[in-house]
């Protein structure tokens, strides 16, 4: 069967308000108040836990490897306990979803987002048994640009893992489709979606509406 995999944060899903509200609880308890805000540095909040913490400590001179590391289980805390106040799934996506599903396709996701985080978000937003599949980060030992992950998200959603696609919204994702030798899409609708082009990826994609016809189109 053939599958398309999604990437999460920034792709499927705006996640972030939470997470950029998850890291100023960091900082506040840091005694460096809110130093990240919503929507100016919704970009890096996108590309994850760490670079938020490392972007916010750099802003406020405070950066060391160290700081990051010892808050990164605070920010999971945080996170984990309000992980769905601001987050919604960008429009067309399960629409997009159930028409995939309707051709044939198979859907999961791969994310970098620590599993439990993820299947937490999506049920909370009631969606997560759309998808046959959810590879987090600590799935596998390995994640994004790792190929593996997605591999793996594709053969748990009972498809062939050369006839995937990889739908996401970074140089990771980019980066992990490369490696697993199948096509990628990246979305153009997140804050970072000037970007994608330089990226180089088999398709854009503006709007999710087009997104089963791009599949059709890229996966043999
Ligand atoms: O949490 C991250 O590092 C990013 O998560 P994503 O892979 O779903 O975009
Ligand atoms: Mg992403």
């Amino acid at each position: 069967m053939r599958t398309v995999i999604f990437d999460l944060d920034g792709t499927l899903a705006d996640t972030s308000g939470d997470l950029l509200a998850a890291a100023n609880a960091c900082f506040r308890q840091m005694g460096l108040g809110d130093v990240l805000s919503h929507p100016q540095d919704a970009g890096v909040a996108l590309r994850g836990g760490r670079m938020m913490l490392a972007h916010g400590l750099k802003r406020a001179n405070q950066f060391s490897e160290a700081t990051v590391d010892e808050f990164y289980p605070v920010l999971l805390a945080a996170y984990r306990d309000a992980i769905d106040l601001h987050s919604v799934m960008y429009p067309g996506a399960m629409e997009a979803v159930e028409v995939l599903k309707s051709a044939g396709f198979g859907v999961g996701i791969c994310t970098n987002k620590p599993e439990a985080l993820a299947d937490q978000l999506m049920r909370s937003l009631g969606v997560r048994d759309a998808f046959a599949s959810l590879v987090g980060a600590d799935t596998l030992p390995v994640r994004k640009p790792d190929p593996e992950p997605l591999f793996e998200a594709a053969r748990r959603a009972g498809g062939d893992p050369a006839r995937t696609l990889l739908v996401g919204d970074s140089d990771t994702d980019r980066t992990t489709s490369a490696n697993a030798g199948v096509p990628s899409v990246l979305v153009t609708f997140g804050p970072s979606g000037d970007d994608m082009a330089v990226l180089k990826p088999e398709a854009l994609l503006h709007r999710f509406e087009d997104l089963p016809e791009v599949a059709e189109r890229l996966i043999a």
